[in-house]
């Protein structure tokens, strides 16, 4: 049994609160939040046990865990509090989106034999206790940047904990987290609220394009709802990464505006457009689609297939008398697949473990993703 310490129920918190209840039904978890609603709601649903009434609460030098899941000024503001409290053996840790600025206040305190920062990288656009969910960690990978002295036994402690929990730990230094997430979080986060914001000043009085935008503006804006004050945080946190990414796609924007101007006078360069559409869609692609949270999987495989006619259709026929469904069918062509191959994706597991079977029974070349 161990005693697991909360600062901060909302999104995340809650989210790994209700992780640790699903699958350690026995630990005692204990937490603190600035709204006491979320922590009534917590309580009565039996997310947690116990009720903190102040940050600074005693109760935390009880804990093996504590995580700090509040803004990041808030965790920071923790770290001094819990180092004169912590037993022995207990291991802090944070969710914060950047690593860089925990790490240093840590480092100044001393405290870098019983830190370990974390970040899952999974959440939503919403925030909130109410909003958290035990699937949001499943299949997400969860970074974690050690202190430089905390003893491998209680990496390994901790590590185990996090995959318990249905997320995959990957070790980095808190370095590499700032670059890496730079690059696939915030930048997104930045073009996303920028492209909403640049639609939002072209549009009319009538509202024209707000009322027609579809699939496309839409998939690419959903994280422009996410919380204004956590990503200003974020860009401030974490500014010289953001910076150098955004250096950079500005000048591939430019690129691109370079190449459709000389296309469109004279038909130059259409080969560089088409070829960064290809290219993204060959890395797109080749992306792993996991089962993320509250986002369903997608089933899917890969086979090759001849190409004559008739090659899907006795597919679809073979599996249709087994009564298996297909969401999607279709050949594919990038580069790990360089002859295209068919892609089949499937509504259930259960739809596609038969199918991988009746196709290999077959003499089908199946590929796993
Ligand atoms: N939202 C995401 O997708 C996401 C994903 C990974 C990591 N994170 C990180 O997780 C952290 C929390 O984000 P969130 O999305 O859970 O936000 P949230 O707003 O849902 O939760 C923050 C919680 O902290 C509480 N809080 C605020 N001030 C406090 C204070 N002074 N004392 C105690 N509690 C206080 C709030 O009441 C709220 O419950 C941030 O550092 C963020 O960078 C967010
Ligand atoms: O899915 C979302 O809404 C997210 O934005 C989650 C997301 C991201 O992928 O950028 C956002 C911030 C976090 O620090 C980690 C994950």
């Amino acid at each position: 049994m161990k005693t697991i310490g909360f600062i901060g129920l909302g999104l995340i918190g809650g989210s790994i609160a209700k992780a640790i209840r699903k699958y350690h039904p026995d630990y005692h978890i204990l937490a603190y939040n600035r709204s006491k609603e979320a922590l009534a709601s917590a309580l009565s649903s039996g997310i947690i046990d116990g009720v903190c009434e102040e940050m600074k609460d005693p109760r935390f030098g009880t804990c093996d865990y504590v995580f700090l899941c509040a803004p990041v000024e808030i965790n920071l503001e923790c770290l001094a509090y819990l180092k004169e409290i912590r037993q022995d053996g207990c291991i802090i840790t944070d969710v914060g989106s950047v690593k860089g600025i925990i790490h240093q206040k840590v480092e100044e305190l001393g405290m870098t034999d019983c830190f370990i920062g974390g970040h899952p990288m999974a959440g939503s656009e919403k925030t909130g206790f109410d909003h958290s969910n035990e699937r949001i960690l499943e299949n997400a990978y969860y970074i974690l940047t050690p202190g430089g002295e905390v003893g491998l036994e209680y990496i390994g402690d901790f590590t185990e904990l996090i995959r318990s929990l249905g997320a995959i730990p990957m070790v980095l230094t808190a370095e590499e987290h700032d670059f890496i997430t730079a690059g696939v979080s915030h930048l997104p986060h930045i073009i996303a609220s920028a492209l909403v914001n640049l639609v939002k000043t072209l549009d009319n009085d009538a509202e024209y394009m707000k009322t027609i935008a579809a699939g496309g503006f839409r998939d690419i804006t959903r994280i422009a709802s996410s919380s204004p004050v956590m990503w200003q945080q974020i860009c401030l946190e974490n500014h010289e990464n953001i910076s150098n990414v955004l250096d950079d796609y500005i000048r591939m924007l430019i690129q691109i505006r370079c190449s459709i101007d000389n296309c469109a006078s004279d038909g130059r360069e259409a080969d560089a457009i088409y070829q960064m559409f290809a290219s993204s869609r060959d890395y797109r692609d080749s992306i792993d689609v996991v089962d993320n949270g509250p986002i369903r999987k997608a089933y899917v495989l890969y086979l090759d297939i001849a190409d004559e006619a008739g090659g899907i259709a006795t597919i679809a026929t073979i599996l249709a008398m087994d009564k298996i469904s297909i969401k999607n069918i279709g050949i594919i062509h990038n580069r790990e697949f360089e002859q295209g191959v068919l892609k089949i994706e499937f509504y259930e597991e259960d739809a596609m473990e038969r199918a991988i079977a009746l196709l290999k029974k077959r003499n089908y070349i199946v590929y796993e993703r």
